[in-house]
């Protein structure tokens, strides 16, 4: 049964019923053709055949900024904000908007959960932090952060410590120094005002808290280890001797990768562990990375791994993480509400979905894609298909799973048992996060052979296609002076970019099953990713909900 809110009109020009594909090349933009974009470099013939070859059903769309519902045109797009747009048909005003708006109009500061944070410390507990140090507004930024301190010493708070996951991946390597040095100096001005703000804790964002889909809990642990019980090898005076001296020991180590790390007092004792009566806040706005800590702390039942001691805090986020789950209960701000996405209307239309992708990506065409929602809409209809993610470096291996992604979307779409195959290949963005060029063009290479193996199955099926990106990462492998020209170091080497960049993401569409007279529209120059929605709705034979933004097809 067709729930009425949810029906969708047939289209009149594209039939119902040809098996459609939906690719998402994680991290892949359309960018200047030079040395150091990857995928220009790389030999990827399938998807350049797709610009080349059918220039009238190719264009791009805006994949950064506030196209993607995110503060100011300045920021970078990421896999959250674009997998929300995609997936529901229309900007939606993302965590860091929220978060800014709160602190702006002050209500952040009257809201359900800071007074609940509040009682805490009104009881003598400590104020902790806990999340990414940068600005790089993917995850979280500095200056919300700060914003928090003043705001709770304005409140009354009189101990605060803060546990850091240094960066290296949304903003250059080398930068952690920065960061931390910038907190340090708030730490100190906030002492001088009667509150003991210190730095507790810390290790690299990729090795210590903030795992993923449950890639690899033993990052989680180590964290809780460091963070909670003031346990890590590595104990310092200082969050910056910590990093000097690590970096002095391994000149190899970069940000993304600290070892968990403890600051201690002379007599070595940690500077904060986490106690009964302390109040917790997770700074990160963004969802997937904190996920598991979030359990970690608020789950009574918990065996990912052996928290040793089970500290009875007040755990807030600053947003609510999982709406399904209702994780963490305690939260800032309230997270968007997303609702009427395409996965609700297909699914209220009878559309039998497959959706695949490895575990780094997997939760981006799921839990993303469906609005941050954990459950599947239809366990009926839908096939979720996660394909076990190496737990390596993915330079060491830049082809990742995408020939296993490949083959698993292709049996899916030639099975007949579904109408929609939706995958995500992550391998342009995370190899591209390692600022490896040579690796991240090997990347290019294995997403571009799996396309190829798709488009064949489609051609076989007689179905349709829709190939785009969720923003840029390896189509610019160098950071940039304002000129333009590549940052070299004193010894001439160029300054890697492990970032994503702010570059338009491609969208093409074709197979034998799109009848001749379909193409792109000349209209909607600034059309992005929230377009792509309405768009792939008429490419499976239905008229697009009318509050989404509008499809960008014409017909001849
Ligand atoms: O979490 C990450 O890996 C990066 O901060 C952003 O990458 P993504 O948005 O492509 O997942
Ligand atoms: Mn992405
Ligand atoms: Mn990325």
């Amino acid at each position: 049964m067709v729930a009425s809110e949810y029906q969708l009109e047939a289209h009149p020009v594209i039939p119902k019923g040809k098996p459609f594909l939906l690719v998402v090349l994680d991290g892949w933009g359309e960018n200047k053709e030079d040395e150091f974009n990857a995928i220009y470099k790389a030999e990827c013939p399938t998807i350049k055949s797709l610009k080349e070859g059918a220039p009238r059903r190719w264009r791009t769309i805006k994949a950064h900024g506030t196209a993607v519902g995110l503060p100011s045109d300045a920021d970078m797009g990421n896999s959250e904000v674009g997998h929300n747009a995609m997936g529901a048909g229309k900007i939606i005003q993302q965590g860091a908007s929220l978060v800014d708006n709160a602190l702006e109009d002050g209500s952040m500061f009257t809201g359900a959960g800071w007074n609940f944070a509040k009682e805490s410390w009104a009881n003598g507990g400590t104020l902790h932090f806990i999340g990414l140090l940068s600005d790089g507004g993917v995850h979280s930024r500095t200056d919300q952060l700060f914003a928090l301190m003043y705001g709770a010493s304005d409140h009354g708070c009189k101990r605060i410590r803060v546990h850091v996951l240094t960066d290296g991946r949304d903003v250059p390597d080398g930068s952690s120094i920065k960061y931390v040095g910038q907190l340090e100096k708030e730490c100190e001005n906030l002492r001088s005002h009667g509150c003991d703000a210190k730095i507790a804790s810390g290790g690299g964002r990729m090795y210590v808290t903030m795992d993923r889909y449950e890639a690899d809990w033993n990052i989680v642990e180590r964290g809780w280890r460091a963070h909670v019980l003031g346990d890590a090898p590595n104990k310092f005076e200082s969050a910056l001797d910590a990093l000097t001296k690590l970096k002095e020991e391994n000149p190899k180590l970069n940000d993304q990768f600290y070892p968990p790390f403890v600051v201690v007092e002379k007599d070595g004792s940690p500077v904060g562990t986490i106690e009964d009566g302390d109040v917790v806040v997770n700074i990160n706005f963004r969802a997937d990375r904190v996920i598991q800590i979030s359990k970690a702390f608020e789950y009574e039942n918990f065996d990912a791994f052996d928290r040793v001691r089970w500290p009875k805090v007040k755990y807030l986020g600053m947003m609510q993480y999982d709406g399904d789950l209702k994780l963490p209960s305690n939260y800032l701000i309230a997270p968007p509400l997303i609702e009427g996405t395409s996965g609700q209307y297909l699914c209220a239309n009878g559309v039998r979905t497959f959706a695949c992708s490895e575990t780094q990506k997997f939760g981006h065409v799921t839990f993303f894609w469906n609005g941050n929602r954990s459950g599947k809409i239809s366990d009926e209809l839908e096939v979720y298909h996660e394909i076990p993610s190496d737990n390596i470096q993915f330079n060491e291996a830049p082809h990742m799973k995408a020939a296993e992604i490949a083959k698993a979307a292709r049996e899916a779409l030639l099975s007949g048992k579904f109408d929609y195959v939706r995958v995500n290949f992550a391998n342009g963005d995370m190899v591209g996060h390692t600022g490896d060029l040579e690796a991240t063009k090997r990347a290019c290479e294995a997403v571009d052979q799996g396309v190829k193996v798709l488009i064949d199955a489609v051609e076989q099926m007689g179905g349709i296609y829709l190939i785009t990106a969720d923003h840029g990462n390896c189509d610019d492998m160098a950071q940039r002076k304002k000129t333009g020209e590549p940052l070299r170091d004193e010894t001439g080497k160029v300054a890697p970019l492990t970032s994503h960049t702010l570059a338009p993401v491609p969208v093409a569409i074709g197979g034998p099953g799109l009848p001749e007279n379909v193409k792109f529209s000349d209209n909607f120059p600034k059309a992005g990713l929230a377009n792509i929605t309405a768009t792939y709705i008429n490419l499976m034979g239905f008229q697009a909900p009318e509050s989404y933004v509008p499809s960008l097809l014409a017909f001849d």
